[in-house]
């Protein structure tokens, strides 16, 4: 058996703006998926989702990693199995880290030789032919953990602050959203496309501002940043009460993580509003999770092969 884990990821800036190639910072998180792997008769995989075969209406990006393998190197069976810590579709790269882990778990049982960066990038391709449109930032930024900046790949300064996640529970599917802004985009690109290279330009500002360890004009871009996501629709008023409740808790920045429409949002916070900001997520109806940014990406926690 072989266990390989994969973390989440919060942006601080740039989210669907990224997908039309703009900037963006995306932090790998502290919260991660673990996916275990045996040879087996059948293909099976298991998942708070449900047990299945190959199925591309409950496992479809476990589905399609298992297919794509298949035809790369064949292999009779598998019994995969997948704990997770993070919620499932909820902005926290759920499907990034599920796709990554599994794809490691193979890389170890198969020996197939791949490196990060193959890893990286054949998870690329998965979020693609799954999501529809997709940036590579959340298989990369599972892959490799740490701060980086979009599209140069860079690795930034960790922030120093922590992050205070607020968890809606409201499920939202990241193609649905990313569709929502490509039409939007289509029907006023004058309006929607200068939004984006806004939302671009925050991030590239907010690369300096981390190195300089300004966390107060980061935390004021990020409130900015949640301005324009709104902008081009993928708020929803649960998401607004928790951002309202964390910046009057004191947080530096609130502003949405991943596609929005529900899912999470994610507070910039010092040590000492950890705790009102946490607090005002609950009277606000959401659940927090105080996190930090972890540098492990994809790795492999154990195996016996
Ligand atoms: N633990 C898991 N087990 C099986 N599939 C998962 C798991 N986590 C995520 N997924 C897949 O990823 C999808 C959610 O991805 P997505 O809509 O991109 O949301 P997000 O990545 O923001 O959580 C789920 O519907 C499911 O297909
Ligand atoms: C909206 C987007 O920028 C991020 C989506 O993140 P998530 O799947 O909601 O965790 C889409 C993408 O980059 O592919
Ligand atoms: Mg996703």
């Amino acid at each position: 058996m072989i266990t390989c884990s994969a973390p989440a990821k919060v942006y601080l800036f740039g989210e669907h703006a990224v997908v039309y190639n703009e900037s963006a910072i995306c932090c790998a998180v502290n919260i991660r998926t673990r996916v275990n792997i045996e040879y087996s008769e059948n293909i099976v995989i298991n998942s708070s989702l449900g047990t299945t075969g190959i199925d591309y209406e409950i496992h479809p990006y476990v589905s399609a990693v298992v297919d794509k393998i298949r035809k790369k190197s064949p292999y009779r069976g598998v019994s995969i199995s997948i704990e997770s810590d993070i919620p499932v579709g909820s902005g926290l790269g759920s499907s990034a880290a599920v796709v990554v882990a599994t794809i490691c778990a193979f890389n170890n049982l198969l020996k197939l030789g791949m490196d990060k960066e193959s890893i990286a990038s054949f998870g690329h391709s998965i979020e693609k032919e799954i999501q529809g449109a997709a940036s590579a930032t959340d298989t990369y930024v599972s892959t490799m953990g740490g701060t980086v900046a979009i599209p140069a790949r860079r690795h930034l300064k960790n922030p120093l602050c922590n992050l205070v996640i607020g968890n809606t529970n409201v499920f939202s599917s990241t193609g649905q959203l990313v569709a929502k802004v490509a039409s939007l985009k289509n029907i006023y690109p004058e309006v929607i496309t200068p939004i984006l290279s806004t939302i671009g330009k925050a991030s590239l500002r907010g690369e300096s501002l981390l190195e300089n360890e300004d966390y107060r004009a980061l935390g004021e871009l990020m409130n900015v940043n949640q301005g324009l996501l709104e902008a081009i629709g993928v708020g929803c008023d649960e998401l607004s009460r928790l951002i309202h409740s964390s910046r009057t808790a004191g947080a530096l920045g609130a502003k949405i993580t991943g596609a929005g429409g529900g899912g999470c949002m994610v507070a910039l916070a010092e040590n000492e509003n950890i705790d009102a900001i946490s607090r005002e997520i609950k009277n606000a109806g959401g659940i927090p999770i105080v996190t930090g940014v972890t540098d492990s990406g994809v790795r492999v926690d154990f195996d016996n092969e």
